[in-house]
């Protein structure tokens, strides 16, 4: 992977954006006066970069695949109208090159598309020689190595603006989310990464706009650089993605309760007290090393004894019992039982590779 990636801070696009950087807009552009509608009451809410979709990947044939090109003339109106920056989504160099001729000021990467690097470089190609922020969502699957190469792809063509957004993982439905945030991705995107501006688009991970609040806030929480989120003058009547779409109205009231957080520690007081709780964290973490190279040791010793013995390494009666007793004795130490089962997932996974040495050792 190439970390040497140069990635630029919104501050320092090639364009002058709000930070944290507030996309919102309608899940695809349907008609003029929707459209119309639609960005003139998000630029009474504060919203001065509108994100529509024009061509759209759907999931079957026959559904609404995005009225295509003639809405690039209707955005081109309301951006002359209201004076707005505008993000639509290319999947080919074909939509690039309209994209670009009808002056669109950020192009997106969609997550169907992410997930195909011949798609990606074709994309990338294509935007050789042109200097335009290209936001790049992850790929469906929870694939961070896949994510990062399409960065690179985009950065390689010359790209100097980039910005990754968050829009949640495919799941088999068996979760509250239309898309899992399986926050761990982005969060080592972000420690790989750290200059890399991040957005999160609550609207695709929750698929239902009451669930939206709270994503948003949590992707703040965690030092995410803006949201993209979906709005629709009339949500209920929109031709793609109704239910996770907000009323410009209800999207200001959401903007207005998020609590930005701050990335730095200003404050001495604040910061010198938080490093005496930081040290004793440190000494924790190094007691908690040491009691897992004890067990490793342990672990080791029953390993010889198999080895002599000519034993399976793997025990599922003696497994069963720690795995049901750990999260039993985490709970009564007010940890959470499923922490325990994938801590003792890890733990027992590293047990065996040790005994495998030891079987196959000398
Ligand atoms: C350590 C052992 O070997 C394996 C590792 C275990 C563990 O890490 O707790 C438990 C059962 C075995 O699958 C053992 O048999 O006790």
């Amino acid at each position: 992977m190439n970390k040497d990636l140069i990635l630029k801070k919104i501050g320092d696009w090639n364009q002058d954006f709000s930070y944290p950087l507030f996309i919102a807009g309608p899940c695809s552009v349907e008609t003029p006066e929707q459209l119309d509608q639609t960005v003139g009451q998000l630029v009474e809410q504060g919203i001065s970069t509108i994100r529509a979709g024009v061509w759209k990947p759907r999931t079957r044939p026959n559904s609404f695949e995005g009225v295509g090109a003639i809405a690039l003339p209707w955005i081109q109106e309301v951006k002359a109208k209201y004076g707005v920056k505008f993000a639509i989504e290319v999947a080919s160099p074909a939509h690039v090159d309209e994209a670009l001729r009808a002056e669109m000021d950020v192009l997106w990467i969609g997550a169907r598309s992410t997930v195909n690097p011949f798609t990606v470089q074709d994309i990338a190609d294509s935007l050789k020689g042109v200097d335009i922020p290209v936001l790049i969502k992850n790929p469906i699957n929870p694939d961070l190595a896949l994510w990062i190469g399409a960065i690179e792809r985009i950065a390689q063509a010359g790209v100097s603006s980039i910005g990754a957004i968050h829009r949640g993982f495919s799941n088999f439905n068996d979760t509250k989310y239309r898309n899992s945030p399986t926050w761990q991705i982005p969060i080592e995107l972000k420690s790989l990464f750290p200059d890399l501006p991040l957005l999160c688009d609550p609207s695709h991970i929750c698929g239902n706009r009451d669930l939206i609040q709270h994503i948003a806030q949590k992707a703040l929480d965690l030092s995410f650089d803006g949201l993209i989120i979906e709005s629709h003058y009339q949500p209920d009547k929109a031709w793609s993605d109704a239910a996770q779409q907000l009323t410009p109205g209800s999207l200001g009231n959401l903007l207005q309760h998020l609590k930005t957080r701050k990335v730095a520690l200003d404050d001495p007081e604040l910061q010198s007290q938080l490093e005496v709780i930081r040290e004793q964290i440190d000494h924790v973490d190094r007691e908690i090393l040491e009691l897992l190279s004890q067990r490793m040791s342990l672990v080791e010793k029953v390993g010889q004894y198999k080895k002599l013995n000519n034993v399976a390494i793997l025990q599922m009666e003696r497994w069963n019992k720690v795995f049901q007793t750990r999260p039993e004795w985490a709970k009564s130490l007010n940890l959470k039982e499923s922490f325990a089962k994938d801590l003792f997932k890890l733990i027992h996974t590293e047990s065996i590779k040790k005994q495998t040495e030891v079987m196959e050792g000398e």
